[in-house]
């Protein structure tokens, strides 16, 4: 037997039907539109693909876009200034900060200076504290994306072990806050855990978010188990019989087989990180609006 295939686009394009719903209605009430300001620093190519992505994806559900951009040597002054700017304007629902920054700039520190009311990343501390105290608010897009996910392939996450491979503050972090909220036994593994193959094959739900390309073999897996890979790696060149260039963190062809349910990259994960954006500015919207 081999794995179902988790399709994130279309659950991805199902949340964003739900959204322009959602933004037709609040038009409706309010009389003007919810809006997302995204800030780019610099001109790192993949974060503009995203952060055109992200404007696009406005555009198509009804959403205000507001795309800013500074370059690669502007100063945190700068931006500090454009960030408070944003957060006084009250036709921007919603903040984004592209990470990562350049070199000289502090992601945390810039994240944080966005309006707790408009973090729709959900990446400031006090989301950060809220999520990991039980409170309502907002979530970071790309966990909330992969919860959305895993209910959509009926995954059991009460009660199941739930590894997460990787513990950055933009996803393995609150992915398993997130999972705990769901009654999961959450293990975070990350470079400096010994046996990581062994860790990783005790899990029901395993989720790869380490930044290496095709590190997670299909060894690692329990049979049966739901993989979700976070990873978005770009090879030189396709590997053999595919036609993109990018892989995952998951060695998709060994893991396929002994999967229950599995996520492509692309068109898994990736997609719902926009969507859930689109969900977050809608939510923040209201919430302003009271
Ligand atoms: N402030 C933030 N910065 C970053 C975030 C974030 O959530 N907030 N996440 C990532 C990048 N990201 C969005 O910003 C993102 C990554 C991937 C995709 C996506 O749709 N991927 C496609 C493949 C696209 C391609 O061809 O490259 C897929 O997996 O199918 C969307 C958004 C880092 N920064």
């Amino acid at each position: 037997m081999s794995a179902t295939i988790i399709d994130g686009k279309q659950v991805a394009s199902e949340v964003r039907a739900e959204v322009a719903t959602g933004v037709a209605a609040f038009v409706e009430r309010h009389g003007r539109a919810p809006g997302l300001a995204t800030i780019l620093v610099g001109d790192d190519a993949a974060s503009a693909v995203y952060v055109g992505g992200k404007q696009k994806a406005c555009a198509e559900v009804g959403i205000q876009g507001f795309d800013h951009r500074l370059p690669g040597d502007a100063t945190r002054e700068q931006l500090v200034a454009l960030i408070e700017q944003l957060n006084a304007d009250e036709r921007v629902s919603g903040i984004l900060c592209q990470l990562p920054l350049p070199g000289h700039l502090d992601g945390v520190e810039m994240t944080n200076l966005i309006a707790a009311e408009k973090d729709v990343d959900g990446l400031t501390v006090g989301s950060a504290g809220r999520l990991a105290l039980g409170l309502p608010g907002l979530r970071p897009c790309t966990p909330a994306g992969v919860i959305r996910l895993l209910d959509h392939a009926g995954a059991q996450l009460s009660g199941a072990e739930a590894v997460v491979i990787g513990r950055s503050n933009l996803f393995g972090k609150p992915m398993a806050q997130l999972l705990l909220q769901r009654n999961a036994t959450v293990t975070i593994a990350h470079s400096r855990t010994r046996d990581l193959e062994a860790v990783a094959a005790r899990a029901d739900v395993l989720i790869a978010a380490v930044g290496r390309a095709e590190m997670v073999r299909g060894r690692w897996i329990k049979p049966g188990a739901t993989v979700i890979d976070v990873g978005i790696n770009r090879l030189a060149e396709p590997p053999a019989g595919r036609r993109s260039s990018l892989v995952g963190d998951v060695c998709f062809d060994e893991a396929f087989p002994v999967a229950g349910a599995i996520t492509p990259v692309p068109g898994g994960v990736g997609p719902m990180t926009i969507a859930q954006l689109l969900a977050n500015t809608l939510q923040a919207a209201e919430l302003q609006a009271g």
